[in-house]
C-alpha cells in the first residue's frame, strides 16, 4: 500500500515528504498542496510546497553530488541504474495503486506503466555503457592544407545538473525517461514531478533511493508549478532543462538561460485514411489511439481525416466499437476513466458545445457526470470548428472528411502542432510519400501513434518541442562533446 512499508518514510502524518540530500523532508513551509482524485474530487493525497531556500539547498547538493558522481565508472553507475529498476519493478503494485488515484489511470495501464518504467531504466544503462565507453579520434590530414600532426580525442562528458519536469499522464514513465538516461551520463539530478502524480513519482524515487545512490545527486521538489516553476527553470544552478507538458514549455523556453533545452510538448496528431486502407486495421488502431487513457496521451490520434468514399463506413466501424467501451472507476480498470481535472473536463466540453452549435454530427449522446465524459465521436467536423485544432486530451474525437489526401496532408500542416501523425493505406509507395509530406516528427503507416518502444526516438515539430527524446537521444542530448588535441612536432603516419 502507498506510504507503508518500504515507503514508510516518505509519509508523515498525512503529508508526504519531499527527497534531498538523500533524505525524506518536510517543507519549513509548513504548507501543503492537495492532491485531489479525478474519480472522487476529493483530496486523495497531500505533498509539500517547497519554498525557494529549499530549492536553492537542493541545487547546492545536486552541484556538489555530480562532482563526485562524475567520478564515478560508467559500469558502476549502470550496476546502480539496473539495481534501481529491479526495486521499481518489485514495487510495482503500490506505485501503481497511487496511479490509479491521482490520476485515475486504469489499474492495468497503471502496472505496464511501472513495469515499462523499470525496463527504461534497465535499457538505458546498457545503452549509456555503449554509447558512452565510445569515443571518437580524428587525424589532421584528412582537411585540405594539413599534414598528420594532430590527434583528435573526442569523448561525451555530463552537463551538469539536469532540471526534469514531466506531465500528469505519465508521471513515473515521463520522470525516469529524464532521470536514467541524465544519471547514466554522470549528470545530477533534480524532479519537480507534477502535482497529479507527484506521489506516485516520490514513490518511484524511494526506489532509487533504496538502490543506494549518492545524497544530493537525485533530489525531488514538490510544489505547484505555478508558483516554484519559474524559480526552478530560471535558476542559475540549472545546466539543462527535460520537460514534458503543454504551452508551459513554450513560456520555459523563452525564459531558460543559454542551456540546452528538450521539451516534448503538445499534438495534434492526425490519422489520414485512404480509400484503399483496411478500414476494420483502422477502426481499431482508431479506438486504441483516440481513447486509450480517455485521451489523455500527447500522441493520442486527435483528428480522422478520412476520404468521402470510405468515411461512411469507417464511422459506423468507429461507433459500434465506442459504444463498448466500458465507462467509470480505474480501479474497475475501465477504457473510459475520468480526466484528470475539473478544469479539464470544463475544458472538453467547451469543444463539444463549440462543435454543436456550429453542426457537428454526434455519433453519441455528450455525456459527463464530474470530471467523466462517455466517449464521443464527432462526424463531419469542419475546419471553423475548435475540435478541428485545439487537443482536447479528454474522450473526443473529430472526424473530417477529405476529398483528397492533398487535403488531409494540408490539414495536418496547417496545424501549429507536429508530434506524429498516421497513415492507414495497403499502397506502401503512397504511404511513403505521405509520410514526407506530413510536417510531424513521427509518421506510424498502419498504425496509430505512439511514442514506444521507448528507445524509438521521439520528437515534435513546430510547438510540439525542441530536440528528440528516446534512451540513446536523451543520453546524448545530456552530455557535450569534449575533445582533447594531440600536438606533434612532426607528422607521423601510420605505416601498418
Ligand atoms: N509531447 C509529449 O510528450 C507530451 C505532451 N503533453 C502535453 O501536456 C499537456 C497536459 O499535461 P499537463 O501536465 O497538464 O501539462 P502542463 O504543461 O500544465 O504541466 C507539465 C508540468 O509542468 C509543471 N509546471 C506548471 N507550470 C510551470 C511553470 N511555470 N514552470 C515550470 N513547470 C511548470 C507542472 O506542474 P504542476 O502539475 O504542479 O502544475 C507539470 O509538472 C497537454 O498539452 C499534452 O499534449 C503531455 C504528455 C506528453
Ligand atoms: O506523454 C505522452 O502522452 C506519451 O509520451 C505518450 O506515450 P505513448 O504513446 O507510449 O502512450
Amino acid at each position: 500500500m502507498a506510504g507503508t512499508g518500504v515507503f514508510a518514510d516518505v509519509l508523515e502524518g498525512d503529508v508526504y515528504k519531499y527527497y534531498a540530500d538523500g533524505e525524506w523532508k518536510k517543507s519549513s513551509s509548513g504548507k501543503s498542496v492537495a492532491i485531489i482524485n479525478p474519480m472522487t474530487r476529493k483530496t486523495q493525497y497531500k505533498v509539500q510546497a517547497c519554498t525557494q531556500e529549499e530549492v536553492n539547498k537542493v541545487m547546492e547538493s545536486a552541484k556538489t553530488a555530480q562532482k563526485s558522481w562524475a567520478k564515478t565508472p560508467l559500469w558502476k553507475r549502470a550496476e546502480l541504474l539496473h539495481k534501481a529498476a529491479a526495486i521499481l519493478k518489485e514495487h510495482k503494485a503500490p506505485i501503481a495503486e497511487c496511479l490509479v488515484k491521482e490520476i485515475a489511470k486504469p489499474a492495468k495501464d497503471a502496472v505496464t506503466e511501472v513495469v515499462r518504467s523499470g525496463d527504461l531504466v534497465s535499457y538505458t544503462a546498457e545503452e549509456g555503457v555503449r554509447i558512452l565507453g565510445e569515443g571518437k579520434f580524428l587525424v589532421s590530414d584528412s582537411f585540405p592544407g594539413n599534414q598528420r600532426t594532430k590527434y583528435c580525442l573526442t569523448s561525451k562528458i555530463p552537463l551538469g545538473v539536469i532540471l526534469a519536469i514531466p506531465p500528469f499522464n505519465y508521471p513515473v514513465n515521463l520522470a525516469v525517461s529524464k532521470i536514467a538516461p541524465a544519471l547514466i551520463a554522470g549528470n545530477s539530478l533534480v524532479l519537480k514531478p507534477p502535482t497529479q502524480g507527484a506521489v506516485s513519482a516520490l514513490h518511484m524515487v524511494h526506489c532509487f533511493h533504496l538502490a543506494g545512490f549518492p545524497k544530493g545527486l537525485i533530489s525531488c521538489v514538490t510544489g505547484k508549478g505555478s508558483e516554484i516553476g519559474d524559480f526552478l527553470t530560471m535558476h542559475p544552478g540549472v545546466n539543462c532543462i527535460s520537460f514534458t507538458g503543454g504551452d508551459t514549455g513554450i513560456a520555459i523556453s523563452k525564459k531558460a538561460g543559454m542551456i540546452p533545452l528538450q521539451m516534448e510538448l503538445g499534438g495534434k496528431d492526425a490519422c489520414i485514411v485512404l480509400e484503399d486502407a483496411d478500414l476494420d486495421l483502422v477502426a481499431a488502431n482508431i479506438i486504441k489511439g483516440g481513447f486509450s487513457y480517455s485521451g489523455q496521451r500527447c500522441t493520442a490520434v486527435k483528428v480522422v481525416l478520412v476520404m468521402e468514399s470510405v468515411a461512411d463506413l469507417l464511422v459506423e466501424k468507429v461507433k459500434a466499437k465506442v459504444g463498448k467501451l466500458t465507462v467509470g472507476a480505474p480501479e474497475d480498470d475501465c477504457d473510459i476513466t475520468p480526466v484528470v481535472s475539473e478544469s479539464s473536463a470544463n475544458f472538453i466540453e467547451g469543444l463539444v458545445k463549440d462543435a454543436k452549435e456550429k453542426g457537428a454530427t454526434f455519433c453519441q449522446e455528450y455525456k459527463r457526470d464530474g470530471n467523466l465524459i462517455w466517449p464521443l465521436l464527432l462526424d463531419n467536423v469542419r475546419p471553423d470548428m475548435r475540435i478541428a485544432w485545439e487537443e482536447p486530451f479528454g474522450p473526443v474525437l473529430p472526424v473530417i472528411r477529405i476529398n483528397s489526401v492533398e487535403e488531409g496532408i494540408h490539414h495536418c500542416n496547417a496545424s501549429n502542432f507536429g508530434l506524429q501523425g498516421c497513415v492507414f493505406t495497403k499502397d506502401v509507395n503512397k504511404a511513403i510519400l505521405i509520410s514526407d509530406a506530413m510536417e510531424t516528427g513521427t509518421v506510424q503507416i498502419n498504425s496509430a501513434p505512439a511514442r514506444g518502444p521507448d528507445h524509438f526516438p521521439f520528437q515534435g515539430l513546430k510547438d510540439s518541442g525542441i530536440g528528440s527524446q528516446g534512451v540513446t537521444n536523451s543520453i546524448n542530448m545530456m552530455t557535450k562533446i569534449k575533445t582533447t588535441v594531440i600536438n606533434l612536432p612532426t607528422p607521423s603516419y601510420t605505416m601498418g
